[in-house]
């Protein structure tokens, strides 16, 4: 069985990484949707598709699930959006999410779905992740090994801080969060 789990994953966190363990127990092969694929360089979507996938590659890897990450980009139309991940993702049988829009537009169009506990959740959470990296505290102990690797391999935490700065005005510059 293949099953299908999407998140924006900015960045990919440890409480993706137990659901993700929670999955694997589950199906025999998981299809990992980065989602948001074509933003970054804002506050909210710090990291490029391709950032993401470096993530949860090298994370997923301890796993014995054999895996696929797939940049899926945002629709103005939530209406087709399924059939637009079904294009874009290898065919899958079950979609895991907690997130209520992706499982309303997954089961209308006939797709079963499966919900996790959210795990950790005061602290496991991408915007709590940004926020610790913005000001230097600890984001290190919430993420999985390769993610720390990796978000220092870009300079990821110069690039945060960079897109989040404010001009004279007190407004981001970039998207807010
Ligand atoms: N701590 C957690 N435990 C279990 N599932 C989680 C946890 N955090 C996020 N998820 C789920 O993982 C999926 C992807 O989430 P997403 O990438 O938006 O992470 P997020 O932590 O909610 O980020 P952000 O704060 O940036 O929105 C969603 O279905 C979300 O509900
Ligand atoms: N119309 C659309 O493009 C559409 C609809 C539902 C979800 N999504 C995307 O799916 C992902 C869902 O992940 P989260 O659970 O992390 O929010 C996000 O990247 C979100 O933008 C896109």
């Amino acid at each position: 069985m293949r099953g299908f789990y999407i998140g924006r994953f900015q960045p990919y966190h440890n409480g993706h990484h137990r659901m993700v363990e929670e999955i694997a127990a589950e199906v025999d092969e998981l299809v990992l949707g980065i989602g948001s694929a074509g933003d970054s360089h804002s506050p909210r979507n710090p990291f490029t598709a391709g950032e993401r996938v470096m993530m949860v590659t090298k994370s997923v890897a301890e796993f014995d699930v054999v895996s696929y990450a797939v940049p899926i980009e945002d629709l103005d139309r939530n209406s087709v959006w399924v059939s637009h991940v079904q294009s874009m993702s290898p065919t899958f049988d079950v979609a895991y999410s907690n997130n209520p829009l992706v499982i309303q537009l997954f089961r209308e169009a006939g797709v079963e779905v499966r919900q996790s506990p959210m795990f950790n959740r005061d602290v496991l959470e991408g915007a709590e992740l940004r926020e610790r990296m913005l000001s230097d505290g600890d984001w290190r102990s919430l993420v999985p090994a390769p993610v720390v690797d990796i978000v220092e391999e870009i300079d990821g935490i110069e690039r945060i801080q960079r897109v989040s700065e404010t001009d004279s005005n007190g407004d981001a510059t970039s998207d807010p969060e």
